[in-house]
């Protein structure tokens, strides 16, 4: 064994070097014949290739090593790279390095050209007055549908060279590939049964080796047209989210704005932008092969079928088709509306979820664990009754479905197969064979030729019912996806009614002061904050009008004034910063403001710290990120700055460097959110700052320091604030509810000449009656002094009574001689006790009276004197 394997072994060697002998030999005579000038030409050539070769590999390589290193150090840092075009390039993490990303944002006149399709459809289609769509229009198989599909559509595929076209022809010429598979597989069938039947065993075992064959390559077709599907969906998605995230979370506040002025879609997006977006795209790719790849079937095997089976099956066929097709549309359950209050449904119980996760601390101080079980056990319960309803609804529609499609189909079927054996007049190719056989061919064969034809149009038939049983069953699929397509539209059509701010609608009546009676102007680019005649309103949601908390407002603040804006609770205080910022309508006036948000402009601090997911380097630059805190040629040792001044010099040590990603929320104490936003201020160092409450939860001595170097870097403050001590690091006060009704504003300047003169006027005023007390004291001690002299008792002085005591203490001794010399003079001694105690009781009262009505009123004005925060 040993032996015979050496020799094969050996045998092989040599079969290798003879070619190898003979191919080299080859290249040597060709070398040989060739000239000496045209082989050093060759061999510079290939030097220089392989050079050149070596040097891009090396390159791509160096080049492909520097992208994941920057890849993995952008992924750390939560950074970006802005391109020239506007673009900006992510990385993601992906498997063990990362992938990039490059994310172009959508044209403004993509924006522009897309609006008359969500915000003015064709009247026919039914959608609203022609103006503004309605989003209650009932999802279902309608010109709705059809126009809010086509517009998404445009949205999907925005160009026909685009990736999603490629996709979908790819799919396409799949599907096409399995319809005619399934036609070559019948005939096979076919041919396979006859040959079986003939005994014909080579024949036999040959078409199940093309039967094989075939079978591996139509799995291949399977899985790619899966494949296809998925790629197809995961596509329309990428373009759908992209395009909502560009019209949601831009300049124009739409994120605020859709969901506290708009209302259009109710509790919140994420429900529409998460959920339903997805199953909109999975049902839109589907659709593409659950409709139009039955459609190609249908026609190709019915074609195949006409020829085999003749014009009557054909029309039977078809009118098999329409009358199916007529009476499930009849009966089916509106599957379009139940969908899309599913839809809803889930997205109101999502949402409870999400505000739990959101204010799991003030749950769990209050012990509401409880509270919010029932509302989520309450909203699920609805959603379930919802769910429970529509299964209900379908089961009496699958069966009908299953019965219908599966097997009256069938057995119609058998009916249409049998069309050439006995009516072969009417029997088209087969019904010819029939007649030709009848007239002198072999028995055997012809049979034989039947089962064939039989068995191949059977297949056919079952592959026809296939199909049109999918076709009918779309009819569902589609359905379903009016509804999901129904509540996509809404939402985007609502993102372009607040991005346009089209709520006007000529010749209907505007309720004041709702989203359509917006009739102020917003001035950005101004060296202040300017207010002239403007209202304050809480809008309502539209078309509702707005509640009105100032009548007119009006102010200006310029850069160096520094304003604290006090008042009560609830009064609207932080209500003027969401006017000048941008949030709520101004409706009437004008309102004047610096240009941008943020460096060089006008940056708000909202009442509520907010800290954003990422590092610690995100939270003191937020709303920067890493790559736009780099252009601005800033470093962490500007950001150490910015926390040292805030106090917090100490975070990046104890939480373990810039980089360190925490759920920043729930690792900061309340005064350290705060000290980060005033740090976050002190980073972009912006011309104006509007503080809302911003140190309310930080201790005042380090309040006032903040407040100090704020001003030190020339930030003009905005400050709305109930605390009377902050006045004194502004210069003006906008005093809100005063007046009765509490509607009446006053803005004063803080700390002028006239104010001091006349806190001056009232101190003076209370030292004089302070010094009116003065006297009544000493005259009350004289009286004291006199009225111990009046204790004698046969002739001896009786010790005086606990109240001379303190008088006593109280006088000097020199004031104690006179008394006594006053004692010996005065006449009075001859006067009864009881005229003197008279005398005494009745000064006493007075005494207090004056002394308790002084000091309630200097405590007052003291008080007073405080709060204004003037600095005497
Ligand atoms: N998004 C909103 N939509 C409608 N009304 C609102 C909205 N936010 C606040 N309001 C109402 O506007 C009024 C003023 O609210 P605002 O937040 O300005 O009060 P504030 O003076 O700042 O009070 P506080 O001192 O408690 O912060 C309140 O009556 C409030 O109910």
């Amino acid at each position: 064994m040993a032996a015979q394997s050496t020799l094969r072994h050996s045998a092989a060697e040599e079969a290798i070097a003879a070619f190898v002998e003979k191919y080299s030999e080859i290249i040597r005579t060709k070398l040989r014949n060739t000239t000496r000038t045209t082989r050093l030409l060759c061999t510079l050539a290939l030097a220089t290739s392989i050079i050149l070769a070596g040097e891009g590999t090396r390159r791509r390589w160096k080049r492909k090593r520097a992208e994941k290193e920057q890849g993995r150090k952008l992924v750390r840092t939560n950074s970006w790279l802005h391109n020239k075009d506007g673009s900006r390039t992510i990385y993601v993490p992906y498997k063990d390095g990362t992938s990039k990303v490059v994310i172009s944002s959508t044209k403004p006149l993509t924006f522009e050209a897309h609006r008359r399709l969500f915000l003015n459809p064709p009247r026919v289609s039914g959608l609203g007055d022609g103006h503004v769509p309605s989003a209650q229009t009932k999802p279902g198989l309608n010109l709705a549908f059809l126009h809010q599909f086509l517009s998404l559509m445009s949205i999907m595929i925005p160009r026909w060279t685009s990736k999603e076209a490629g996709l979908l022809v790819s799919h396409g010429a799949f599907l096409m590939l399995r319809t005619y598979l399934s036609l070559v597989v019948a005939r096979l069938d076919g041919e396979i049964v006859r040959d079986l039947v003939a005994g014909n065993g080579k024949a036999f075992l040959l078409g199940l080796a093309k039967w094989c064959g075939l079978g591996g390559f139509a799995s291949y077709t399977n899985a790619m047209i899966k494949y296809l599907e998925s790629k197809v969906s995961i596509a329309f998605r990428t373009r759908l989210t992209r395009y909502i995230h560009d019209l949601y979370l831009n300049d124009n506040l739409n994120y605020y704005k859709l969901h506290n002025l708009d209302g259009g879609v109710g509790q919140g997006a994420d429900q529409y932008i998460t959920q339903d977006l997805t199953q909109f795209c999975a049902a839109a790719a589907n659709l593409y092969s659950s409709l139009g790849k039955p459609f190609v079937d249908i026609c190709v095997f019915n074609y195949q079928l006409y020829r085999s089976l003749g014009p009557l099956a054909l029309t039977g066929l078809l009118s098999n088709y329409f009358l199916t097709a007529s009476i499930l549309r009849k009966l089916s359950p509106p599957f379009g509306k139940l969908k899309a209050v599913e839809g809803r449904k889930e997205g109101d119980f999502r949402s409870l979820h999400a505000r739990l996760i959101a204010n799991a601390e003030e749950v769990a101080f209050y012990g509401g664990a409880e509270m919010e079980k029932t509302f989520l056990n309450k909203e699920f319960k609805s959603l379930k009754n919802w769910m429970e309803g529509i299964y209900m609804l379908k089961i009496r529609y699958n069966i009908l479905e299953d019965f219908i499609l599966k097997y009256s189909w069938s057995a119609y079927g058998y009916l249409l197969s049998s069309l050439p054996v006995f009516l072969p007049a009417w029997g088209g190719l087969g019904g010819a064979t029939e007649q030709a056989g009848g007239h002198g061919g072999e028995k055997y064969g012809r049979e034989r030729e039947r089962m064939k034809d039989f068995i191949t149009n059977k297949r056919l038939m079952l592959s026809l019912a296939d199909a049109g049983g999918r076709m009918m069953y779309s009819i569902k699929d589609l359905s379903e996806l009016a509804g999901y397509t129904s509540r996509v539209y809404t939402l985007i059509s609502t993102l372009h009614r607040a991005h346009a701010n089209a709520y006007y609608v000529r010749g209907r009546e505007n309720e004041l002061y709702s989203l359509s009676d917006v009739q102020g102007t917003t001035q950005k680019g101004f060296d202040g904050v300017r207010l002239e005649n403007v209202p304050i309103v809480a809008p309502g949601l539209w078309p509702q009008g707005g509640e009105e908390l100032i009548e007119s407002l009006s102010m200006m603040i310029r850069r160096g004034d520094h304003l604290l804006i006090s008042g009560p609770n609830g009064i609207g205080k932080s209500a003027i910063a969401r006017v000048i910022a941008g949030l709520w309508p101004v409706y009437r006036g004008l309102v004047s403001r610096p240009k941008n948000n943020g460096e060089d402009g006008i940056m708000f601090l909202p009442q509520r710290p907010y800290l954003s997911i990422g590092t610690l380097r995100d939270q003191v630059i937020y709303p920067d990120g890493e790559a736009d805190m780099r252009e601005k040629r800033k470093n962490e040792y500007d950001l150490k700055k910015a926390l040292d001044l805030a106090r917090l010099g100490y975070l990046p040590d104890r939480e373990g460097g810039w980089d360190t990603r925490k759920e920043w929320k729930d690792v900061l104490s309340g005064g350290e959110k705060q000290r980060v936003a005033i740090a976050r201020l002190l980073y972009h160092e912006p011309q104006f700052a509007f503080i809302d409450e911003g140190t309310s939860a930080v201790s005042s001595d380090v309040e006032g320091l903040l407040y100090e170097t704020c001003k030190e870097k020339g930030i003009t403050l905005i400050t709305i604030s109930t605390r009377a001590s902050l006045k004194k690091y502004h210069t003006y006060n906008l005093v809100l509810g005063l007046g009765e009704r509490g509607d009446e504003w006053e803005l004063q300047r803080i700390g002028t000449e006239s104010e001091k003169m006349h806190v001056e006027r009232e101190l003076q005023e209370l030292r004089e009656r302070l010094s009116q007390v003065e006297a009544w004291k000493a005259r009350r001690e004289e009286i004291e002094v006199e009225l111990n002299k009046v204790w004698v008792d046969s002739g001896e002085e009786l010790s005086p009574p606990s109240y001379a005591d303190i008088a006593k203490q109280n006088t000097s001794e020199e004031e104690q001689q006179q008394d006594q010399q006053q004692q010996q003079e005065d006449t009075a001694a001859e006067e009864t006790q009881d005229e003197y105690q008279e005398a005494k009781s009745v000064l006493d009262s007075e005494l207090t009276e004056t002394e308790s009505d002084t000091e309630t009123e200097t405590e007052r004005d003291v008080s007073t004197t405080e709060g204004s925060g003037i600095v005497v």
